[in-house]
């Protein structure tokens, strides 16, 4: 057969007019960003002749470098303008009518020597201009360049052409005029623009003057430096970006610029409940603008729970989530910000032991969240993660704690077994009787806290965690010493099945000798088979387990005196009323069960 020979190269070509429709609908799903893009331009421009003036290019005055925002009703006109280093004609064509030749960029290439940072610059894609197009049906530029060119002025009503000419401006700068199209008349209302302009200006390094008023303010304390700043101004920042919240707990200040740049401030609020967390959320700038606060892939998950500012010019913003999320800046930048959260809370935890106690009810939720989910994080606080016991014990670290109950809480394997409550006032007697055992019991109450032991028990060697009241206090430690039982294995089974026609079928029923000072009946929850259950209603999923109901064991202690009396009178009544004290120290005896028992009770008196 013959082969094909075929060997071309080529470019591939764009319609405009096929492309620039697309670039109008798509570019930006909200088109209120019109505003950020054309303000940031303005701004760019002015930082553009500040930066021409500081190293001798532009020698003229600079004078009032204020950028205005106009609106007029009956023209239906926005204007934004500038009083920067402007455009000529031949500029505007090279710039605007080129789309995607960003300006911006090839201003930083030119004078990079000359000290001008990237930072400096908000553009970078070229095609910010024409989202003024999702709100115009055309759009006018007038603009008189810092150079000796007369003014020019551009329009273009949306389609690919244009009209360039000659235009009478006495300024240096650039207008940009809207003639709002009639489906985006809402933009032409003042409070709307402002409140927009205020949403994505409110810390533009210009100024922008809004109907006589300034809206900016121009060096938010995030672009300064941390020993120039008191602890007030940190306080008066947070509530000026979260009024009427309650004081933050401390506060980190970030600031790096190799190998990404990033500066910001995050802070730990204060938790008053776990739901409303998510409510006031950290604000992504990038070089001073606003971009969103929804942060979700730029700042780890668990520290979604901070407030704060964080600036980065090294965050693409006008890029789609899933590239987001596999950004590698993004991922250093994730990656940075875990690191020096943790860093500060060793810091605390190392200046001030007592200090960081009183916070930890507070952070305790960050600190466990992070441990979780970042491996990293979790080294770094593994040494500063406190526990907290029943009763009135102190914090303990993990390995004070370790320490604290290793000579007690052995088993036969010499495994550690750490004893817990997920409720302390439910489960008081069975935290009582662990007690008196000499036993420590953790309060592990969180919502975070199933996982959260899931987590050290695969990290700590030859650990593990028990509820209080999953099994008899024998068994909860096994020690491996056998009670001797007074019973022979046929009046166990006597009993097993008495028990069993009185508690009914919801519990299985298992006679072991215990020792004397435990409970004649104690009602335990497999471990197991709780956490199970736990996780599949916490996770919101059906799951094999979660379809199942809770399951209860009711333990009848062999060698305590009342039960050898059940046994010996075949007294059925004192084993129902054992059984309900059981289920009542579970919190589980109510409706009939619980009038039945207090009637019976009562007479008994
Ligand atoms: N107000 C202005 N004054 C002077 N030059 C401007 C002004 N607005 C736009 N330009 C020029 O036009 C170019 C293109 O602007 P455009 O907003 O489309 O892209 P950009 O700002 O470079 O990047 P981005 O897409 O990130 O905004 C700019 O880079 C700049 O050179």
């Amino acid at each position: 057969m013959e082969s094909t020979t075929f060997n071309e190269k080529g470019n591939i070509s764009i319609h405009t007019e096929n492309i620039f429709p697309i670039i109008k609908k798509f570019l930006y799903s909200d088109h209120e960003i019109f505003l950020r893009e054309l303000v940031s331009n303005a701004v760019d421009a002015t930082q553009k002749i500040k930066r021409l003036a500081s190293i001798g290019e532009y020698t003229g005055e600079l004078g009032d470098l204020k950028i205005k925002v106009s609106v007029d009703k009956d023209a239906k006109t926005i204007t934004i303008s500038d009083r920067g280093l402007g455009l000529t004609a031949e500029e505007i064509k090279k710039y605007i009518n080129q789309i995607a030749f960003s300006g911006a960029l090839e201003f930083v290439e030119k004078y990079k020597d000359q000290g001008v940072e990237r930072g400096a610059i908000i553009g970078q894609f070229g095609l910010g201009f024409y989202s003024a197009f999702m709100v115009a049906e055309s759009v006018e530029i007038i603009s008189r360049s810092y150079q000796d060119a007369p003014a020019a002025r551009w329009v273009c009503d949306g389609s690919t052409e244009f009209e360039i000419t000659g235009a009478e401006k006495e300024d240096r700068g650039t207008d940009i005029i809207l003639h709002v199209a009639p489906d985006s008349e809402e933009f032409l209302d003042s409070f709307r623009l402002k409140s927009i302009l205020e949403k994505y200006g409110r810390f533009l390094p210009v100024e922008v003057e809004f109907e006589g008023e300034v809206i900016n303010e121009t060096e938010p304390i995030w672009t300064k430096n941390p020993t120039d700043l008191t602890d007030e101004d940190y306080l008066s920042f947070y509530e000026k970006l979260y009024p009427f919240s309650e004081k933050p707990l401390f506060w980190i200040h970030l600031n790096v610029d190799y190998p990404f740049n990033l500066t910001g401030i995050l802070y730990f609020p204060k938790i008053k409940n776990e739901l409303q967390l998510s409510r006031e959320k950290i604000q992504l700038y990038s070089r001073q603008v606003f971009i969103t606060d929804e942060v979700k892939d730029v700042v780890p998950d668990f520290l979604m729970l901070l407030h704060g500012v964080i600036d980065s010019p090294d965050i693409p913003l006008n890029v789609s989530r899933s590239f987001l999320q596999a950004d590698a800046n993004v991922k250093k930048i994730n990656g940075y910000i875990t690191r020096k959260v943790g860093d500060k809370l060793v810091e605390l935890f190392k200046a001030d032991r007592a200090a960081y106690e009183e916070k930890f009810g507070d952070i305790g939720l960050f600190v466990k969240y992070g441990m979780i989910s970042d491996e990293k994080f979790y080294d770094k606080t593994k040494d500063i993660v406190l526990l907290k016991s029943a009763g009135d014990a102190p914090y303990a670290t993990l390995d004070e704690y370790r320490e604290k109950t290793q000579a007690t809480q052995l088993d036969k394997d010499d495994n550690l077994v750490w004893l817990y409550t997920t409720d302390a006032a439910k489960q008081d007697a069975y935290i009582q009787s662990a007690v008196s055992r000499g036993y420590d019991v953790l309060v592990l109450d969180t919502i975070i806290d199933p996982h959260f032991i899931g987590k050290l028990e695969q990290k700590l060697e030859k650990t593990s965690f028990k509820r209080v009241d999953a099994d008899s206090l024998d068994k909860l430690i096994d020690k491996g010493v056998t009670v001797e039982s007074i019973l022979t294995d046929d009046e166990k089974k006597t009993l097993k099945e008495l028990f069993e026609s009185v508690a009914g079928q919801a519990y299985t029923v298992d006679v072991q000798p215990l020792s004397a000072d435990e409970l004649p009946v104690v009602l335990t929850q497999n471990e197991f088979m709780r956490r199970m259950n736990d996780m599949s209603k916490a996770g919101g999923q059906p799951s094999f387990f979660g379809n199942m109901p809770m399951s209860y064991n009711l333990i009848v202690n062999a060698n305590h005196p009342s039960i050898l009396r059940v046994k010996n009178a075949g007294d059925q009544g004192l084993a129902k009323q054992l059984v309900d004290l059981a289920l009542l120290s579970q919190g589980l005896l109510s409706g009939a069960g619980l009038t039945e028992f207090i009637k019976r009770t009562v007479a008994g008196l």
